[in-house]
């Protein structure tokens, strides 16, 4: 009987080569944008409209994933498994490219692979990686840690070899400026030493919305890193419309931040909305759902059967089970024959 040695002999039973077609297309926007911009967001559902709505990427953020699907602050409370099973609702559910959240890596070298590895097999096209200690705090929450130099150069460096595919897009983000042990200098340094690791993009995070902050990291680390993509976190904790000039996505992909996001866009979004609505729900009984009625009709969302493809389903229905097409044909409801939003005439053609 073979040793496990032989039967191993020099390879890595735990990777495989895989193609990773999301990564591809979104290395490709990379190459010929201004700039890739994707809203941040933490369900399948939001990844879909992000599609519909004409955007290049959707971000998987981790503090919309722990607050939207847990109700938790962001502090690394949820797990590397729970992560990725989000991400993988969300690949499955649009045709953008989907950048996800890796925090730290979950752990240390192991996890980290590990972690890079059941992003790439759920079809994510990106990570991010902090160089916080385990666990992490969001990079706007008192109180961040970040690891030692040579710590998270490991880390780099073991994330970028885990890789089962080239084009897997590696994000090294360095929260050293604004954390307890870490300062400008240091930021500087850790973006240089993480592009030499071979991450593909560079993330500053920065503990405010400053335009000089911004213009200094990039003018200074191109002078040692001319080619270097960087990220931007346009993030939901300032508040840049109170900025007197606040900057722009343009902007910013002139500088070369090729990758620009804002983390709880759609959370934001969604729970301005539901809250203004169960209020009024609350204080005004139907009406609130009239009223609620008044935008969502005539509206791109307004079936919540087209948004599900329902009519693609029961098509499917129908190829594989002889009962199906007189089940629904003899039934009311959504079908094929009424494709129209809820306000259509129900009755159908025959
Ligand atoms: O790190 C960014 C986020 O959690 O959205």
């Amino acid at each position: 009987m073979p040793t496990p040695e032989e039967l191993i002999g020099d390879t890595d039973v735990f990777t495989k080569d895989i193609d990773n077609p999301a990564a591809e297309e979104l290395r490709e926007m990379l190459d010929t944008q201004d700039y890739v911009f994707a809203p941040g967001m933490y369900h399948a559902l939001d990844a879909r409209l992000a599609e519909m709505a004409g955007h290049d990427a959707a971000y998987m953020s981790g503090y919309s994933t722990v607050l939207g699907q847990f109700g938790f602050p962001d502090l690394e409370m949820v797990t590397m498994t729970e992560m990725v099973e989000n991400a993988k609702r969300m690949v499955e559910a649009t045709h953008l490219p989907v950048i996800a959240d890796c925090d730290t890596g979950y752990g240390g070298i192991h996890n980290v692979r590990r972690a890079v590895r059941e992003y790439e097999k759920v079809g994510v096209a990106a990570v991010h990686i902090e160089d916080q200690v385990t666990p992490k705090r969001c990079g706007h929450i008192a109180g961040k840690q970040i690891v030692p130099r040579e710590d998270a150069q490991a880390r780099f460096e073991a994330a970028v070899d885990a890789k089962q595919c080239e084009d897997t897009v590696i994000i090294a983000r360095t929260d050293a400026y604004g954390s307890a042990n870490g300062d400008w200098e240091e930021h500087l340094e850790r973006g240089r030493l993480y592009a030499d690791a071979g991450v593909d993009i560079v993330w500053p995070e920065m503990p405010d919305p400053s335009r000089e902050d911004a213009v200094e990291y990039a003018e200074t680390i191109h002078e040692t890193h001319p080619d270097l993509d960087l990220a931007f976190n346009y993030s939901s904790s300032f508040a840049w419309s109170e900025q007197d000039d606040p900057l722009t996505f343009e902007e910013l992909g002139d500088l070369g931040y090729k990758y620009q996001f804002i983390t709880l866009f759609a959370l934001h979004s969604g729970a301005h909305a539901a809250f203004e609505d169960m209020k009024n729900l609350a204080e005004n009984a139907e009406q609130g759902q009239f009223d609620l009625e008044d935008r969502y009709l005539d509206h791109e969302t307004e079936s919540h059967h087209e948004l599900s493809f329902v009519d693609k389903f029961q098509d499917i229905e129908m190829e594989f089970d002889p009962e199906a097409r007189s089940r629904i044909e003899g039934s009311e409801g959504f079908s094929e024959d009424e494709r129209d939003p809820l306000t259509a005439d129900a009755e159908s053609d025959d």
